[in-house]
């Protein structure tokens, strides 16, 4: 992937001027005013590179993708894309494609004059729009179905012509609004694929929205978090997945989180137990375990080698993949995966009284 700070400096008065050039790719701040609801983000992209913003349902992530298309006015902010200001430029005229939710492709167009229908808005003849659109088409795998109208095209089939009619006319921005939210759980793995493939192609900047934590890290070299209109993290899936910063992220992510005090390998927890840790932190730190790291007991455990104990209550369970959940409340609320037989063995239900052991080196600690 290219990065847009990395320029290549060739020593002449022509390669510091470059170098004194607006970056290429996205520089974005958002400020959108709804009211009771504002949004206030910045984000950047640099080309090639495909960022997710990921978050609950009402954080504003589509809030924030229909600024980026100009659907939506800014309060306030800015919204550079290549060196240009954006913000001015009506929707229609910008380098942007958008592919939406439900695709909106055109129901009376075949599917190769959903794809025409950008470039020959862009002023290619009939016929030329026509062949950039088969070429699109052939790209996806659709060859066959150019004559096809959105009503016989599969949900997988119709999200392709959808992305083929956004990169057709070329775009510096290419926009997707939960791109496999209208698909089934089959088709998704297929297309999320396919799509993965298709924007590790594309050259410019790719911003996705989703919710689904899965869709964001398959398909996004870089995710942004928004919760209540702000950016909460932002990194790499590994980082996100290795270091979240709130519970939103820790649930998604599937671990138990926590802050506290640390001094060398013990952390205080706010308003909880200590945690031993491998890690030698001091000051405000993050703890994060996964809830398979948890045994549970019935008995206290004697001569346990594991440096964290909890006395807790189990007060939910549910079926998590081919694993139970378990919920527990006590000195330290946390949650366990078990598998089912240890489960059963332990003959857990909601109010028994259990003990925790976690490994230190289970456990991962980071600043704040
Ligand atoms: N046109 C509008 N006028 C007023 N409020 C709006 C408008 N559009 C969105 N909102 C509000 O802005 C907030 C963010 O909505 P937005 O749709 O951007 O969130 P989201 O993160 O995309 O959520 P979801 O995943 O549910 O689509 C919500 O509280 C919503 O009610």
């Amino acid at each position: 992937m290219t990065h847009a700070g990395k320029r290549k400096h060739d020593g002449t008065a022509r390669g510091a001027a470059a170098l004194d050039k607006v970056p290429d790719g996205l520089d974005a701040h958002l400020v959108v005013d709804h009211g009771t609801f504002r949004l206030d983000i910045a984000l950047t992209a640099a080309p090639g590179e495909v960022v997710a913003l990921l978050g609950p349902n009402g954080a504003g992530k589509s809030t924030a993708l229909r600024a980026l298309a100009g659907l939506t006015p800014l309060a306030a902010g800015h919204l550079h894309l290549d060196g240009t200001e954006l913000h001015r430029v009506p929707p229609e005229f910008r380098p942007v494609g958008v592919v939406f939710q439900d695709y909106l492709l055109f129901p009376h167009l075949t599917a190769l004059d959903n794809v025409a229908f950008g470039p020959r808005c862009q002023g290619a003849t009939k016929a030329g729009a026509r062949a950039t659109a088969a070429a699109w088409l052939d790209r996806m795998g659709l060859a066959d179905h150019a004559g096809a109208k959105p009503r016989r095209l599969s949900g997988g089939q119709a999200q392709r012509v959808a992305l083929a009619r956004a990169l057709a006319t070329s775009p510096r921005m290419l926009l997707l609004d939960e791109p496999l939210a209208a698909l089934d759980a089959r088709t998704r793995l297929d297309v999320r694929a396919q799509l993965r493939r298709h924007l590790a192609a594309f050259e410019a900047v790719a911003v996705l929205v989703t919710h689904d934590p899965l869709d964001a890290m398959v398909l996004a070299d870089r995710l942004v978090v928004v919760e209540h209109g702000r950016v909460v993290q932002e990194g790499t899936p590994q980082d996100i997945a290795r270091r979240p910063r709130t519970d939103y992220i820790a649930q998604l992510v599937g671990l138990n989180l926590y802050t506290g005090r640390a001094e060398g390998h013990t952390v205080r927890l706010d308003g909880g137990p200590a945690v031993t840790t491998t890690e030698d932190l001091t000051g405000q730190v993050f703890v994060a375990f996964p809830p398979g790291a948890v045994t549970l007991h019935r008995d206290r455990p004697t001569g346990s080698s594991a440096r964290n104990l909890w006395h807790c209550e189990v007060a939910g369970m549910e079926t998590h993949g081919d694993q139970i959940r378990v919920a527990l409340t006590g000195e330290l609320p946390l949650t366990a995966d078990l598998t089912t037989v240890a489960a059963a063995e332990l003959g857990l239900h909601p109010g028994t009284d259990v003990w925790a052991t976690l490994k230190a080196a289970q456990t991962h600690a980071y600043p704040v």
